[in-house]
Order: C-alpha cells, then sequence, then structure tokens
C-alpha cells in the first residue's frame, strides 16, 4: 500500500457556527474506517437529540441573514466556494480515497463534478424569479420563488463530497440554510465542505454538519424546525424518511436504489457499447445507483460483445486505491464485500452456465482490504436474484434479448426506475426506446456520465424528486403568489 497511514484527519467532526464542534451529547463512539486497508482512521461520535437541535437553531439563524440577500450576492459566494474546491481538488480527492475506497483517479472527477455543481447554481441564484400575471381592470398578480428554511440534507457512502454538494448547492443559492448528515461510514470530507462555505463567507451555521447514524437521522427528520428532507440511501430507508417527512408536512426528495437497463443494439459501434457497458458498472466499485447491470445484448453480437468485454475487465487496475493507474478500489467495508459475495454465490447456484470473465473474489491487497474483482455474469435469466436486486457491487449481467419490443418489456421489468441506457446507430430507435423506457435518468450511446445541468432522479421504487439541473430549484423553494387589486373592493354581501 502507499502512504495513508500517515494521513491525519482533523477532529471534532460536528460543525456548528462556523466551527468544529464536539456533539454537545455525543451518545455513542464508532469506528471510521480505510476500506482499502482496514485501518482505523477516526473516531466518530454520534450526535444527540440536543446537539441536532443546536445545529438546526444554528442553520436558523443564518437562514434569517441569507434568505435576505440578493441572489447575485448568494451567488458570489457560492462561487468562492467553488473557486477553493477547485484549488483544494488534490487533498480533497485525497480523504474522498481514504475514506471510501474509490481510485484517486475517480475521486477527483467527483470534486470536479462538485464544484462544477456550485458554478452551476450561483449562475442560477441571481435569476430565480417569479412571474407577472395581468388580470383584469388593471388588477394583477405575481409570484415569488421564496425559500423553504432549515433543509436537511442525508448522505449515503458511495458519493460523500458530491452528493452533500447536489444538495447544499442548490439549497443554498434558493436561500436555505442546511444542517447535513452524512453516512457514518464517511463522514470526513463533508466537514471540508462546511469548512470551505465558512471560508467563501456564507453566514456562521448557514451549512451544518451533524455526525451519526439511524437515530441521529430520525432526530433530524422529527425536528419541527426543519422545512424539507432530501435523502440518498436505500429504498427501506427512504420509506422510513417518508413516513417521518409525512408527520409534519414535509417535503422529501428520494434518491434510492435502482437496477437500471443498458440495451445494447446489433448495430452498436461495438467498441462504444463496451466502454458503456464498462462505465455502467464498475465506476466505484460497482457502488453507484444508477448503474446498468442488467445488460441487455442482442443476440446477433452477444459473442462478440462477450468475448470483447471479457477482455477489457480483465485489464481493470484494482488494488491500492491511491495509486495513479488504479482504477477499482476497494468496496466500502468487510460486511458489504460479503453481501456481494453473497449475491454471486447465489448466481452461481442460480445458474449452472454462468459464464465468468474474471474472478479473484476477496481481498486484492491485504487481509484487511475488502477489494473485489469485477465480474461478468453471462447468460442470465430475468428471474435470477442477480438480476432483480441491487447488489451495489462490481458485477456486470449480461441478458441475451432478440427484438426491441421484447427487451422494452423487460427492461421495464422491475421495481426500480433510476436510469436506462440505450446503444444503436438507429436515430429514431433510440428515441423510441427511450421514450419507452420507464426510468427518470436515460442515456443515448453513453452511461453514467453526470453532467450537473441535467436533473437527476428516479421513478417508481427509485424515488421522486430532481437533483441538479433547473428542476432542483422546484424542490428546494415554494411559490408565493401575491394577488393585487387596483380597483374597489366589491363584496357579494
Ligand atoms: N441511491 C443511492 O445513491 C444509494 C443507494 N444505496 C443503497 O443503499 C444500500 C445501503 O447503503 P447505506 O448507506 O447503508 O444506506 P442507508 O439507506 O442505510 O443509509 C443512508 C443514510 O441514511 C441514514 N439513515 C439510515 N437509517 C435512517 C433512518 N431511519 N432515519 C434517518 N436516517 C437514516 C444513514 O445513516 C445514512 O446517512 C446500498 O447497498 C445500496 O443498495 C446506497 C448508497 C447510495
Amino acid at each position: 500500500m502507499s502512504t495513508t497511514g500517515t494521513f491525519v484527519f482533523q477532529q471534532p467532526l460536528n460543525y456548528r457556527d462556523g466551527a468544529r464542534v464536539q456533539p454537545l451529547d455525543g451518545g455513542h463512539s464508532e469506528d471510521v474506517y480505510e476500506p482499502a486497508t482496514g485501518r482505523v482512521i477516526s473516531k466518530l461520535l454520534c450526535s444527540g437529540e440536543k446537539e441536532v437541535d443546536l445545529a438546526v437553531q444554528s442553520a436558523k439563524a443564518a437562514f434569517k441573514v441569507w434568505s435576505q440577500l440578493s441572489g447575485m450576492e448568494r451567488s458570489r459566494v457560492l462561487l468562492e466556494a467553488a473557486r477553493i474546491i477547485r484549488e483544494q481538488r488534490d487533498e480533497i480527492a485525497t480523504l474522498e480515497t481514504i475514506n471510501n475506497g474509490k481510485s484517486i483517479f475517480e475521486a477527483r472527477v467527483d470534486i470536479d463534478i462538485s464544484w462544477q455543481c456550485l458554478e452551476y447554481y450561483a449562475g442560477l441564484a441571481g435569476s430565480l424569479a417569479g412571474e407577472h400575471i395581468q388580470l383584469p381592470g388593471g388588477s394583477f398578480g405575481y409570484t415569488r420563488r421564496e425559500p423553504l428554511g432549515v433543509c436537511v440534507g442525508i448522505g449515503a457512502w458511495n458519493y460523500p463530497f458530491q452528493i452533500a454538494c447536489w444538495k447544499s448547492a442548490p439549497a443554498l443559492a434558493c436561500g436555505n440554510a442546511m444542517v447535513f448528515k452524512p453516512s457514518p461510514f464517511t463522514p470526513i470530507s463533508v466537514v471540508r465542505l462546511a469548512e470551505i462555505f465558512t471560508e467563501a463567507g456564507v453566514p456562521k451555521g448557514l451549512f451544518n454538519v451533524v455526525q451519526g447514524g439511524v437515530a441521529t437521522g430520525q432526530f433530524l427528520c422529527h425536528h419541527p424546525d426543519v422545512a424539507k428532507i432530501s435523502f440518498t440511501g436505500s429504498v427501506p430507508t427512504g420509506v422510513k424518511i417518508m413516513e417521518m417527512a409525512a408527520k409534519g408536512i414535509k417535503p422529501v426528495t428520494l434518491e434510492l436504489g435502482g437496477k437500471s437497463p443498458l440495451i445494447i443494439f446489433s448495430d452498436s459501434v461495438l467498441e462504444n457499447a463496451v466502454n458503456g457497458a464498462l462505465m455502467a458498472n464498475f465506476l466505484t466499485q460497482g457502488e453507484v445507483c444508477c448503474n446498468g447491470t442488467r445488460v441487455f445484448v442482442q443476440r446477433e453480437i452477444l459473442d462478440a460483445f462477450t468475448k470483447e468485454v471479457v477482455k477489457r475487465t480483465q485489464k481493470i487496475k484494482v488494488g491500492d486505491p491511491l495509486l495513479e493507474d488504479t482504477r477499482m478500489g476497494a468496496l466500502i467495508n468487510r460486511p458489504h464485500l460479503d453481501r456481494v459475495q453473497g449475491f454471486i454465490k447465489q448466481a452461481k447456484e442460480q445458474v449452472g452456465k454462468v459464464v465468468w470473465a474474471s474472478e479473484c473474489g476477496g481481498p486484492a491487497s491485504s487481509s484487511s482490504s475488502s477489494s473485489l474483482c469485477a465480474l461478468l455474469l453471462g447468460n442470465c435469466t430475468d428471474d435470477m436474484t442477480c438480476v432483480k436486486e441491487e447488489i451495489f457491487g462490481p458485477v456486470m449481467s449480461i441478458l441475451p434479448f432478440d427484438t426491441e419490443e421484447e427487451v422494452v418489456e423487460r427492461a421495464n421489468n422491475t421495481k426500480f426506475g433510476l436510469a436506462g441506457g440505450v446503444f444503436t446507430r438507429d436515430i429514431q430507435k433510440a428515441h423510441r426506446v427511450v421514450a419507452a423506457l420507464k426510468a427518470g435518468m436515460c442515456f443515448i450511446n453513453n452511461y453514467n456520465i453526470s453532467p450537473v445541468e441535467l436533473p437527476f432522479g428516479g421513478y417508481k421504487s427509485s424515488g421522486f424528486g430532481r437533483e441538479n439541473g433547473r428542476a432542483a430549484i422546484e424542490y428546494y423553494s415554494q411559490l408565493k403568489t401575491v394577488c393585487v387589486e387596483m380597483g374597489d373592493v366589491e363584496s357579494v354581501f
């Protein structure tokens, strides 16, 4: 391994009123691991109800100041935060790699997408506006786009810094404050984001971080002064978040799991289709919600595609995520590795003729690492567990198909609806197929690129609400209608 053992993580990990703080009522403490080595890199003190309340009150006070600024004033601060992130890109990416296990190459891309997200919403902040509507007799109405108040962000462990930016950038651009709770597995980089916001000039308390797990998340969701919850994570937790939000009539954005289809027609440019399938499956060791893990390949090119994808997968460099040429690092932790390997074992049992392209299952670098080589499952059928359930690991299932009609029906036969992709040279077919896919984020002739200008979010059990793009503004603001009478009041009484 390279030199991660020397990296010092600053404590404490909560952030409130513009500074790192110890939680007032820190309950139990949890170890935070470096997935690639199994080394304990930090201790996490889980915040209790009092600390959550302090963070919300601090955000409430900052909201009063921030929400009164003009969009242009907010824009300048967000642009400065984007600039600092860009300047500290490598350092933040290193934190992310050590705490998450993804390759440094990918972590740098995540950080780039993060500052781009801040720049994008800084650009929109100055033009957030309502409309003017003419009414009879010279009367008129107008709408004001107003912030919601204190928004809560609850993040997953696969994109810790990027998720925090995808939530905070539109929230802050609209004039809200945010209290963010990262996953207890990846608490480190979000605190850096909080420091950067302060350095950029947001009022103290505008972006606070509370650390903890389920209980801390529940205190946040139940807090009466919280106006909105934006959640990224699993479907079962999404259900619980919605239940808690329902009690307080709080709007929610849910970015949940997926089991997305990638459809490769026989007229595709084979090299592009293979590249697309790799992009759709192996980023962040396969721990990506929108991955196209059900790869439907038209039978005419099944052999050629499989041969090429096998060749390319075998060349993926798995190992120490801090090395420049590594492309797949370690899964988040041992229990998750065990879960992924459980799916693989079951797949082997369910179908005797599964084609295994590469298999080095188990630790790639040290006994405490959770690295796993990429796996390809050929000749899969729709009823296999590995084809139905989200594995969240580097496992691609290849499913042969014959006709367009058949593949669209099979692609949609899932409770999820986060993403989908199609590779073909036939422009009409491409648009016809994506129009028929029941998924929120569709790709034609590419997969898993994340331009911040495009809205992202799911259909069906993959959630609702949108992140990124102009659409996210709708989810972090509310519309006030003002009706103005220019004449006398005609009473019916
Ligand atoms: N849609 C996506 O982007 C992601 C989906 N997932 C899916 O979720 C699975 C498990 O990943 P986890 O991070 O363990 O997901 P999770 O849903 O258990 O946790 C996500 C976040 O919610 C918090 N949380 C958990 N229970 C809560 C509750 N009752 N109230 C409030 N907050 C709560 C967690 O502390 C964490 O910050 C993955 O295997 C994958 O299938 C995971 C990460 C991202």
